[in-house]
C-alpha cells in the first residue's frame, strides 16, 4: 500500500495552514501565481534560447551539381555577390591574374592556329570546340594569303607563351593545391591523353579551391610596395613584369583578333573562341593596362576550372539575411558530377569522407538544397572527355541519376537552365536544333520554344525519377550577366529559406 495523501511530508508542507482566514488565502494565492507566472517567463525564455542556438548551428546548406562548364563556380561568385559584398570586394582584384591568364591563353590558341596554318601542318579538329560531325573545311578551298604582318604578329606576341607559364606557374606555387590540368589530376572523368583541350585548361584542385588559389595574391596585392625585400615584394615585380609584357602586346592583341584572314581562318577551323570560357579578347583594350582593375563582370567571366569538390562558407552580409535573424551563414558546396559514377556512390564517398560531417548527419539534421547547373546551349556538341557522347544526352542521364538519388530524395531540387545566352546565339546563327535532337521535329527553332522543350524534358525526367514526390523548381538563366542573376537568386533565396523554417519547425 502506498502513503496516504495525509501522510505525504511534502504535501503537508506546502499545504495551507488549517485556519488559514479568506483573507490570507487570497494573499497566498495571489503570490503563488505570481511565482508561477515568473516560472513560466523563464521556462518561456530558455525555451527561446535553445531554439535561438539550434537554429544558430544550422547553416544554409546548399549543394551545387553539374558538369564540368556548367557555371557552377560562376553561380557561387554570384551568391558571393549578392550575399557577401564585403568579402567579394576583397577578393576582387585577386582575379587579375586569373583574367591576365584568360585572355593570354586565348589569345595563344588563335596562335597556334595561325602558325600550324602558316606552316601547312595537318590539322586535328579534335581541338576544335565544335560538333566534330561536320564535314572537314575542304582543303580545295583557296589558300588564305597570309603576309608579312601575320610573321610579325606571331612574333610580337610570342613572349605571351612564356607569360601563359609563367601564370600558371604563379597561380599553382600560390597554393599546393592549383595545378596546371594533366591527365591524371586534371578532371572528375578519365580523361583520353588525345584530348588536348582538357590538357590546356587551368584548374583549382582541393577543399580550398580558388579562395585559397587567389590567397596570396590578395596578401600581395594588399600589401604596400615600400614594404622592403622579401617573397611579397617579389612576387610585386614580377607580376608587374607580366603586366609590362600584356600592356605591350595590346595593339597587336586587337590587330590578331581584327584581322579578316585570322578569323577566316579560324571559321574554316571550326574554332569559336569567342564562345570558350573566359574570353576576353573582346575587352583587351581595356585589360591589357599597367592599371587595370577587373570589374564585378570580369570576375564572374573568369575562367578558372576547379575539380572535385570544392566548399565555400558565406557569412552573410545581407540585409535580408541578417534580419532573418538566425542563420548568418550559406555553406555552399560546388561537386562537379563525375561521368560513368552513380551519383549516390559519389556523395557518399564525398560525406563519409569528412570526418565532421556523416552522411546521416548531413542529410538528416541539415538542410541540403541541390541547385543543379544544367548548360543548354551545348546541345550540338560533343562532350570534351567523351567525343562520342552528346552534350545534352550527358546532361540528361545525370539529371535523372540526380532526381533518382535516395540520398537527396527528400531535398529540394532547384534547377539552373544555364548559358541561355549562348542557346539563343547559336540559334540566331542559325544552327538548327532538330538536326542534332531529331525528338525537335519541326518546332520553331527559336528559344522561347527550345528552352519550353528541354523544360518539359527535364520536369518529366524528374517526375518519373523522384522517388518522393517533389515541387519542380526551374530557373531559365545565364549566370555571367549578374543583374538578372540576382533576381534569380532573389527567387531561390526565398524558397530556400521557407524551406529551411519550414524544416526547422519540424525538428
Ligand atoms: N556565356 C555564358 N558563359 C557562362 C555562363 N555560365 C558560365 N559561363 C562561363 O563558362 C565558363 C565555365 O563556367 P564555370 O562556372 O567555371 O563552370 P563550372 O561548372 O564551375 O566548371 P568546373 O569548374 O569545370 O566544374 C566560365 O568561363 C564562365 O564564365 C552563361 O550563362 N553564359
Ligand atoms: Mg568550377
Amino acid at each position: 500500500m502506498g502513503r496516504s495523501f495525509e501522510e505525504d511530508p511534502l504535501t503537508l508542507a506546502i499545504a495551507p495552514p488549517p485556519d488559514e482566514t479568506v483573507e490570507q488565502r487570497q494573499i497566498r494565492e495571489a503570490a503563488e501565481a505570481e511565482a508561477k507566472r515568473i516560472s513560466d517567463e523563464i521556462d518561456e525564455q530558455l525555451r527561446k534560447e535553445r531554439e535561438a542556438e539550434r537554429k544558430k548551428k544550422r547553416p544554409v546548406k546548399l549543394l551545387l551539381l553539374g558538369q564540368s562548364e556548367s557555371g557552377k563556380t560562376a553561380t557561387l561568385k554570384n551568391f558571393q555577390l549578392t550575399y557577401a559584398r564585403r568579402e567579394w570586394s576583397e577578393e576582387r582584384a585577386a582575379w587579375r591574374a586569373v583574367i591576365f591568364l584568360n585572355l593570354v591563353r586565348n589569345v595563344n590558341v588563335i596562335l597556334d592556329h595561325l602558325n600550324s596554318e602558316m606552316s601547312d601542318l595537318p590539322y586535328n579538329p579534335d581541338d576544335s570546340q565544335d560538333d566534330l560531325q561536320g564535314p572537314r573545311p575542304p582543303r580545295a578551298l583557296p589558300r588564305l594569303k597570309f603576309a608579312e604582318q601575320h610573321r610579325l604578329l606571331i612574333k610580337k606576341l610570342g613572349p605571351l607563351t612564356s607569360v601563359q607559364k609563367d601564370l600558371e606557374q604563379r597561380l599553382g606555387t600560390a597554393s599546393a593545391e592549383i595545378n596546371s590540368t594533366t591527365v591524371t589530376s586534371a578532371a572528375p572523368f578519365d580523361v583520353s591523353p588525345t584530348n588536348r583541350r582538357a590538357l590546356q585548361e587551368f584548374s583549382v584542385n582541393s577543399s580550398n579551391g580558388w579562395k585559397s588559389a587567389l590567397g596570396k595574391f590578395r596578401t600581395m596585392r594588399t600589401q604596400r610596395p615600400e614594404s622592403g625585400p622579401g617573397p611579397t615584394r617579389k612576387m610585386q615585380e614580377a607580376e608587374e613584369d607580366i603586366v609590362e609584357i600584356i600592356a605591350s602586346c595590346r595593339d597587336e592583341i586587337k590587330s590578331l583578333w581584327d584581322d579578316s584572314i585570322v578569323r577566316e581562318m579560324l571559321n574554316r577551323r571550326k574554332v569559336r573562341v569567342e564562345d570558350s570560357p573566359g574570353f576576353f579578347i573582346n575587352d583587351a583594350e581595356r585589360i591589357a593596362n599597367r592599371d587595370y582593375q577587373p570589374t564585378d563582370d570580369d570576375v564572374i567571366r573568369a575562367r578558372l576550372r576547379t575539380i572535385g569538390v570544392q566548399e565555400y562558407r558565406f557569412i552573410f552580409d545581407h540585409e535580408q539575411w541578417v534580419r532573418s535573424g538566425d542563420f548568418t551563414m550559406l555553406v555552399v558546396r560546388e561537386v562537379a558530377e563525375q561521368r560513368g559514377i552513380h551519383i549516390l556512390t559519389m556523395l557518399t564517398q564525398l560525406y563519409s569522407s569528412r570526418a565532421s560531417s556523416t552522411v546521416s548527419c548531413l542529410f538528416d539534421v541539415h538542410f541540403v538544397a541541390p541547385l543543379t547547373c544544367r548548360p543548354i546551349s551545348p546541345f550540338d556538341e560533343k562532350l570534351a572527355e567523351d567525343r562520342r557522347v552528346n552534350r545534352l544526352e550527358d546532361t540528361y542521364l545525370l539529371w535523372r541519376s540526380v532526381c533518382a538519388c535516395k540520398l537527396l530524395a527528400r531535398t529540394q531540387i532547384i534547377l539552373f537552365l544555364n548559358k541561355c545566352d549562348l542557346l539563343q546565339a547559336k540559334l540566331q546563327r542559325g544552327v538548327r536544333i532538330r538536326d542534332s535532337v531529331p525528338s525537335f521535329g519541326d518546332r520553331k527553332n527559336d528559344l522561347p520554344t527550345a528552352t519550353r522543350y528541354f523544360q518539359t524534358h527535364f520536369k518529366e525526367i524528374a517526375k518519373q525519377h523522384s522517388t518522393v514526390p517533389r515541387p519542380f523548381y526551374v530557373h531559365l538563366t545565364s549566370v555571367i550577366d549578374s543583374q538578372s542573376t540576382a533576381v534569380t537568386l532573389g527567387a531561390v533565396e526565398e524558397s530556400i529559406l521557407r524551406e529551411h523554417l519550414r524544416r526547422a519547425d519540424l525538428m
